[in-house]
């Protein structure tokens, strides 16, 4: 194999110039708009280097086309070669409603602890948005990525592991649950919990941003969102004590005046943070929440910068990280070249920053936004875009490679 490896010294990455980079092409529209962002990345690392730099690129099976090619949905090999090899990327894979197989991206953050998923929600200038001030959205999600209910520890009605559960808990708490009920278990641990907001508050510092907001339903999942919440306090107060005040400190010793290089630590009830991050996003800055809230807000938020065709993210261990769009496999678009490419591009220019390689990062977002302004966008974006340019996801790809310097 061509390339070198990435690898950690004594906790920094330490990244060649020809780095083996691992692939998942991924189901429905996936094979699209990976073929867009591979030559995007491409052309402007070549461009941006002289040739100095160039990704290896190697692919690895998942999702359907594994199944089809190997007989099975998420290979060994796959996950062995994203542990070896530290950085990755991904399109969508489909996961079935109701039955058949688990989710195969959660199984992977699983698998490799990618214990948080990274979700920037930027507005890029141009990209027509429901908001009469899209400029004030600036947010980063910090979503807890292996426990909560979304781990899928569940079991079906009337199946003997319902009932046993059930039946226990009949018998020893004194709660009553129907018989008949399905039953899905919602695991929030403080280790869990600790290592997200930890991260959360780590970048909140070193990006010099204003605030973290806990996110929760703890009111009335005490034990799981409410004890996520405390768990985020009594880390902040250990662990950083100089750096992190509480917003009743905010109010009580700076009247409200937010003092320079200290970040405000708050708590937002989860339904009440929808109507917020909307009526007031200047408000909102990194948000860290557990698992099944994260992946409500990450969609929600992608709609006021352009949808989740504009939507990057980030599944991240202290060693590992795969990018993915916020998106999934759309599909009814699959195979039509129509699909907007732009999260699985911004995704790549997050793995690009991750890696160091910021000149090649600026020059594809710079060549994004020229190309957006020029009115040239997918369907996505035409539709709510008076005298737009409707191109191909290939056409798109093209005409910000004809931008890149
Ligand atoms: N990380 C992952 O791999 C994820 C996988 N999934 C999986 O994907 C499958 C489909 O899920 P679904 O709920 O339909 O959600 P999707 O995100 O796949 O698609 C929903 C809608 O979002 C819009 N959309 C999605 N991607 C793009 C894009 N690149 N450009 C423009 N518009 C886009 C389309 O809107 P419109 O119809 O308005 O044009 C599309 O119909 C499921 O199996 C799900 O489990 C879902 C999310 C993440
Ligand atoms: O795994 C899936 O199919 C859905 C994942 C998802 O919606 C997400 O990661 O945001
Ligand atoms: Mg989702």
């Amino acid at each position: 194999m061509d390339g070198h490896k990435i690898v950690y010294h004594n906790g920094t990455i330490v990244v060649p110039s020809d780095p083996i980079i691992p692939f998942i092409e991924g189901d429905g529209i996936g094979p699209d708009i990976w073929r867009a962002t591979k030559r995007v990345v491409d052309a402007a690392v070549k461009a941006s280097y002289q040739g100095q730099r160039q990704i290896h690129w190697v692919e690895v099976l998942a999702g359907e086309k594994a199944h089809d090619t190997v007989g099975e949905w998420l290979p060994q090999r796959t996950l062995d070669m994203f542990r070896e090899y530290k950085v990755g990327i991904k399109g969508p894979l489909t996961t079935p409603v109701g039955g058949g197989i688990r989710s195969l991206n959660v199984t992977l953050r699983q698998e490799l602890d990618l214990f948080a998923c990274v979700r920037p929600v930027r507005y890029i200038p141009g990209v027509p948005s429901p908001m009469i001030h899209p400029e004030f959205v600036d947010m980063v999600i910090f979503r807890e990525n292996t426990e909560d209910v979304y781990a899928g520890i569940e079991w079906p009605a009337n199946s003997p592991e319902a009932k046993k559960i059930i039946e226990f808990i009949n018998q020893e708490t004194g709660k009553h649950i129907d018989l008949t009920a399905g039953i899905g278990i919602k695991p929030i641990t403080r280790v869990g919990s600790e290592r997200l907001i930890r991260s959360a508050i780590q970048y909140a510092i070193s990006h010099h941003r204003r605030s973290v907001t806990m996110m929760h339903k703890g009111n009335i999942m005490k034990f799981t969102e409410g004890a996520f919440r405390d768990y985020g306090y009594q880390l902040a107060e250990r662990e950083f004590p100089e750096q992190v005040i509480t917003e009743s400190v905010l109010y009580e010793k700076y009247e409200g005046h937010q003092p320079e290089g200290v970040i405000v630590l708050k708590d937002r009830i989860a339904d009440i943070t929808f109507q917020q991050v909307l009526l007031r996003p200047k408000e909102f800055d990194v948000i860290a929440t557990p698992n099944l809230n994260g992946d409500y807000l990450s969609d929600a938020l992608a709609a006021q910068v352009g949808g989740v065709g504009m939507a990057p993210g980030n599944n991240m261990s202290n060693e590992i990280a795969i990018f993915e769009a916020t998106h999934g496999t759309a599909p009814k678009y699959a195979n039509l070249d129509k699909v907007n490419p732009s999260s699985l591009i911004l995704s790549a220019v997050m793995m690009l920053e991750h890696l160091g390689w910021n000149e090649a990062a600026d020059n594809i977002i710079k060549a994004l936004e020229d190309t957006i302004q020029a009115k040239t966008v997918t369907y996505d974006l035409a539709r709510q875009l008076p005298g737009a340019k409707e191109v191909k996801t290939s056409e798109f790809a093209d005409a910000i490679i004809s931008r890149l310097r």
